[in-house]
């Protein structure tokens, strides 16, 4: 079997080694370049040791990658500089296809990109071809697309369980209330002030209070399942952990619908995925028992009210919330089993 050769840019961050760390294990793949910025020339297993016993490229710059050997790129990029590689990367390769883990090419509406980004895209015809990677509720897009704008962590957290309830419109689309917990490693590698042990350790903080950008994409999503606008409220909380989301979602149920036929809904919309489990009502998520898998877990309990419900979500960021849901996209991309790759477990404790 000819192997899928691909290029990883961003290679030294957190979700280009978690790349690594899965396509190491991907039985159809073979890592052909690996990219950086500051650490361009150094070894990868001088960056990341845990990779000293593995025959890897050493990293480079991207002007170095040769293209011609490339099938598929992942862009694990920060934000704001992967849109005009991305539009040279297809410039000098039309045919290569690229998951793209950053935020640059996950809203759909222009308008919307320049409103939360602070300034005009650089690549618009790209933006509008790039298919939004949430991988179960996009699977036929993807499958096809050239480009997959994989989603963000706390999104994918809260669309995986809102959309299907919004869609079988057992939710009032303008009740939606989240609270969305995030490890440190969300933030990337390069350390910040205010992101030190230091900092954050024994203390919890929101952050993008009623403005977090993630917000854009749920309203994208949210608003596409409700067929009409939604507005969620969404409110990142850091907490001090490596990995993981934990969303604490309060929804209203619309007229005549109960917790129990939430939690029946979401158990039939996810139904035979491999990734997804529902875990029987009024059970509970914990992030621990996600961790380091590309494994999600929800939760739906009952609230006192009869008309309310509380919807649990837990994934690892860096794995379903990042690159283990960029290999799944690569893997529909590409044509292979989808779980290639991603079958690990949860490491515990
Ligand atoms: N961390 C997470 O949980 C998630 C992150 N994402 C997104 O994935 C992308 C990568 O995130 P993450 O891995 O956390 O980030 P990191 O900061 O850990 O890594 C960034 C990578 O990009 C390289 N880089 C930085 N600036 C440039 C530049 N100007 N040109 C070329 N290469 C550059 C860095 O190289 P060097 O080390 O040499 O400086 C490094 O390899 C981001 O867009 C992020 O928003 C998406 C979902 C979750
Ligand atoms: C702790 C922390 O800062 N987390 C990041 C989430 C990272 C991510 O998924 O977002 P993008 O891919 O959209 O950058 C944040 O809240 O911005």
């Amino acid at each position: 079997m000819t192997a899928l050769n691909v290029a990883i840019l961003g290679a030294s961050g957190y979700t280009g080694s978690e790349l690594v760390r899965l396509l190491s294990r991907h039985r159809q793949v073979a890592i052909r370049a690996l990219t950086a910025d500051r650490k361009a020339g150094q070894a990868m297993a001088d960056v990341f040791p845990q990779f000293v016993h593995l025959d890897l490229p050493k990293l480079t710059t991207i002007a170095e990658v040769a293209l011609d050997e490339i099938d598929l790129v992942f862009c694990a990029l920060p934000h704001g500089t992967t849109q005009t590689v991305i539009a040279e990367l297809f410039a000098k390769k039309p045919e290569i296809k690229v998951v793209d883990l950053s935020a640059d090419f996950r809203l759909a509406d222009p308008a919307a990109y320049e409103q939360w980004y602070g300034h005009p895209h650089q690549a618009l015809e790209l933006q509008s071809e790039a298919v939004f990677g949430v991988s179960e509720l996009h699977r036929a897009a993807i499958k096809d697309a050239r480009l997959v704008a994989n989603p963000g962590c706390h999104s994918t957290t809260s669309i995986l369980p809102i959309v299907p309830l919004l869609k079988e419109r057992l939710i009032e689309p303008d009740s939606i209330s989240i609270v969305s917990a995030t490890g440190m490693s969300g933030a990337g590698r390069a350390a910040k002030e205010g992101m030190l042990f230091s900092e954050v350790s024994e203390g919890v903080h929101a952050y993008g209070v009623g403005g977090h950008r993630h917000t854009a994409e749920l309203d994208q999503e949210f608003d596409a399942a409700a067929g009409r606008t939604t507005r969620a409220t969404f409110t990142p909380l850091l907490i001090p952990m490596n990995r993981g989301i934990y969303a604490t979602i309060t929804v209203r149920l619309s007229g005549g619908a109960t917790a129990e036929a939430l939690h029946a809904s979401l158990t039939t919309a996810y139904w035979g995925e491999p990734f997804v489990t529902v875990l029987p009502f009024g059970k509970v998520p914990q992030s621990r028992h996600v961790r380091g898998s590309n494994n999600v877990q929800i939760g739906v309990v009952a609230d006192r009210g009869p008309d309310k419900a509380i919807v649990l979500c837990t994934l690892d960021n860096l794995v379903k919330g990042a690159s283990g849901q960029a290999v799944q996209n690569m893997n529909l991309v590409a044509g292979f089993e989808e779980t290639e790759g991603l079958t690990q477990l949860a490491i515990f404790p």
